[in-house]
C-alpha cells in the first residue's frame, strides 16, 4: 500500500492575469481552483496512474472539508487528522510571470501530531510512504525525521520531498528516494548549479550524506537521477506548451514509484516520472493517462 502525507494541504487558486500590475486594481482572464498540497497531488497522479494510496495529513475549517470531499469524490482514499483552523488557499498566479503565494497553514497541537503518528501503525513491511511539502509553520522542522524514526521497525521505502532542513534533517534515515529540484539543489550548497554535471555531482553528495537514490528535476530540461547502484540516468523532457505547472513535481514522484513497482528498474521508472511530470505541465490540472502515455514514448535516456 502506499501512504501519502501533506501536512500542510491546499486549495490551489490558479489564476491568469494579463499584465499584472502591483497598486493596481487586477482581473483575471481564467480561474481554476484544485485540491492540491504536495502529498495529496502525489496520490491524484497515483490514482490516474491506477495505483491506489491513502492520503494522510492534516486539514482544518471549510477549506480542509472542500479538499476531504473533494478528493473523496473523485474517489481517492484519505484519512486526514482534523484540526482547528483553516487549510490554506495558494495563489498561482500566471501573468508575464509566474508568481506563488503559498499559506502558512493552521497551529498544529501535540495530540495532534500523536494522532497523525497512529495512523501510521497501519503500514506493513514493503508500503511505500511519500513525505511531501511544507509543513505548517507552528511545526518543528524535524517532523519528517520523527516520522521516520516512529516507523523505522518496518521495512518501507520512504520518498521525501521537501526543501532545507526539513529534507536534510531526514538523510541521516535513509529514504528510499528524493526529489530537490536544481534550485533546492544549488541552495542546499549554497552553490551555482551550471549543467547536468554539476546536478550529478552534488545528487552524489546527497547521497554520502544518507539518500539512497535521488532524483534531480530540473523543470524544462529533464531530469537526472542518480541510483542506489551509483548508475546515472539523464532525461531531457519533452517540448510542449507549459499550461500549468504546479504539481509537476509532485506528478514526477507519482510517475517514479509507479514505474519503480511495476519494473523495480530505475531507468524505466525515470521515463516514467519525466512523462508524467511533463504531462502535468502541459495541462490545465494533474496529468490524464492519456497525455502520459503519449509523451512516454517519446522519452529516452540521453547518452
Ligand atoms: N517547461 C516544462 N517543459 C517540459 N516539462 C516540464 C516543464 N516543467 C516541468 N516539466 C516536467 O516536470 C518535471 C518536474 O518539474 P520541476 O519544475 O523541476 O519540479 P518542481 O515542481 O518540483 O520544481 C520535470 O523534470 C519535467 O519532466
Ligand atoms: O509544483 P510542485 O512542486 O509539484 O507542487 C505543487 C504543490 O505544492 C504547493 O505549491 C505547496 O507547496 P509547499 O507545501 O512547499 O508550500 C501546492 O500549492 C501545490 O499543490
Amino acid at each position: 500500500m502506499i501512504y501519502t502525507v501533506t501536512l500542510n494541504p491546499a486549495i490551489d487558486y490558479v489564476i491568469k492575469v494579463d499584465n499584472f500590475e502591483t497598486g493596481i486594481v487586477n482581473r483575471t482572464k481564467q480561474e481554476n481552483m484544485f485540491f492540491g498540497g504536495k502529498g495529496i497531488n502525489v496520490s491524484n497522479v497515483l490514482k490516474t496512474l491506477g495505483e491506489k494510496s491513502t492520503a494522510l495529513g492534516f486539514i482544518a475549517g471549510f477549506t480542509g472539508k472542500a479538499i476531504k470531499e473533494g478528493l473523496e469524490a473523485k474517489g481517492l482514499k484519505t484519512d486526514f487528522v482534523e484540526v482547528a483552523g483553516l487549510s490554506r488557499i495558494n495563489v498561482k498566479m500566471k501573468s508575464d510571470n509566474e508568481t506563488e503565494i503559498n499559506g502558512m497553514g493552521p497551529q498544529i497541537k501535540d495530540a495532534q501530531v500523536q494522532a497523525l503518528l497512529g495512523k501510521l501503525d497501519n503500514l506493513k513491511d514493503g508500503d511505500i510512504l511519500v513525505l511531501s511539502g511544507s509543513i505548517p509553520g507552528s511545526m518543528p522542522d524535524d517532523i519528517y525525521e520523527k516520522i521516520m524514526e516512529y516507523v523505522k521497525s518496518k521495512n518501507v521505502l520512504i520518498v521525501v520531498d521537501a526543501t532545507n532542513n526539513l529534507l536534510m534533517n531526514c538523510l541521516k534515515h535513509h529514504p528510499f528516494l528524493i526529489k530537490p529540484n536544481n534550485h533546492e539543489l544549488a541552495e542546499i550548497f549554497n552553490v551555482e548549479i551550471k549543467n547536468k554535471e554539476d546536478v550529478v555531482v552534488y545528487a552524489k553528495k546527497l547521497q554520502t550524506m544518507g539518500a539512497k537514490n535521488v532524483l534531480v528535476s530540473m523543470a524544462g530540461d529533464g531530469a537526472v537521477l542518480v541510483d542506489q547502484n551509483n548508475d546515472v540516468h539523464i532525461t531531457s523532457a519533452p517540448k510542449g506548451e507549459v499550461k500549468n505547472s504546479v504539481g509537476a513535481g509532485d506528478s514526477m514522484v507519482a510517475g517514479f514509484i509507479y514505474g519503480y513497482i511495476k519494473t523495480n528498474d530505475f531507468k524505466t521508472a525515470l521515463k516514467q516520472a519525466t512523462a508524467t511530470g511533463s504531462a502535468t505541465a502541459f495541462s490545465e490540472d494533474l496529468a490524464s493517462k492519456e497525455k502520459i502515455d503519449e509523451l512516454l514514448k517519446t522519452i529516452s535516456e540521453d547518452e
